[in-house]
């Protein structure tokens, strides 16, 4: 099978909200997909439709060759959904029985817990896991029955930095077997370390589907920040705003925006350089995006 979820057209509102406007992306076998966006970008909305929870308002979603709304092709995948809830008197591996009988080929319960951090866990009832353990089970569940297609809905949010890495080596132990993952961030960052592709949604619509790299460079912008009575001309300026006696500017070349500024001679003050959030990066290219109007 060369694709193994299909989008075509899809639409998907909520009473008056347009949350996805004609989106057509494909998921084929052994990628590992980052969906980025920020807030409200309709990510989550996207995976409920694959997963089969929400049906599209117009358009067609494929999943494995069927439809997502028959529970023998929703056999063949693994979810974790943005928020979950597992019983908290039950041990850690009470749970992972539980989940594994429900499919002919599971994962050794050791191994899954190992893969995930937990090992040494299995007979801690759920209560008594601190939020990232309890997380990392979530996301390995997805995992028990070996699936052939994964979706994680922001898996990492709320992890520290250890338990982040530790998910993302249980998620590329995974695909490096050949396994499919789409799963969805809003960090730039992790999509960079776990995934070849990006989908970047924005206000419902498919911003850019490309390679990390390419989108690295659509969306690294940076927000220069500075006093100045009177601002000269200045090469890649993005866009520019006023906040109070501040003014900020947003471009992809720091570099060469600062030493214009300083070849000016112009009188400024209190430069700051940052690298903008992908919330700004967003808010500024999805302005310029005429796909996104
Ligand atoms: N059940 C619902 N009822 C009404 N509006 C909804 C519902 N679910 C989502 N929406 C709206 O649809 C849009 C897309 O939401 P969605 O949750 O898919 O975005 P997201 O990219 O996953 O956001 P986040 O990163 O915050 O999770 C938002 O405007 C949201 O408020």
């Amino acid at each position: 099978m060369s694709v193994l979820a299909r989008t075509t057209d899809v639409t998907r509102r909520y009473g008056g909200v347009l949350a996805l406007d004609r989106v057509s992306i494909e998921i084929r076998p052994g990628e590992l997909v980052g969906l980025l966006g920020p807030n409200g970008a309709g990510k989550s909305t996207l995976i409920n439709l694959f997963v089969g929870l929400r049906r599209p308002t117009s358009g067609t979603v494929e999943l494995l060759g069927g439809s997502p709304a028959d529970p023998l092709v929703r056999r063949g995948i693994g979810v974790t959904p943005q928020e979950t809830g597992l019983p908290e008197a039950l041990r850690v591996g009470e749970i992972v029985d539980f989940v594994t009988r429900h499919y002919p080929e599971a994962l050794a319960k050791g191994e899954l817990l190992e893969r995930f951090g937990l090992t040494g866990l299995e007979r801690r009832q759920v209560g008594g896991l601190s939020g990232g353990q309890k997380r990392r089970l979530a996301v390995a569940l997805a995992f028990a029955g070996r699936p052939r297609l994964v979706f994680l809905d922001e898996p990492t949010t709320g992890l520290d930095v250890e338990a982040r890495r530790t998910l993302w080596e249980g998620i590329r132990a995974f695909h490096d077997e050949g396994g499919t993952v789409l799963l969805t961030s809003h960090y730039l960052e992790e999509v960079e370390a776990l995934a070849q592709r990006v989908v970047v949604v924005g206000g419902g619509r498919v911003l850019a589907d490309d390679t990390v790299r390419a989108v690295r460079e659509m969306v690294g912008v940076h927000r220069i920040s500075l006093v100045a009575p009177v601002l000269p001309e200045l090469p890649g300026v993005l866009s520019a705003e006023r906040e109070g006696e501040r003014t900020h500017l947003v471009t992809h070349d720091p570099d060469r925006l600062v030493v214009a500024l300083v070849t000016n001679g112009a009188p400024f003050s209190g430069l700051e350089i940052r690298p903008t959030s992908l919330e700004e990066a967003f808010l500024t290219l999805t302005a310029q995006t005429p796909a996104a109007a």
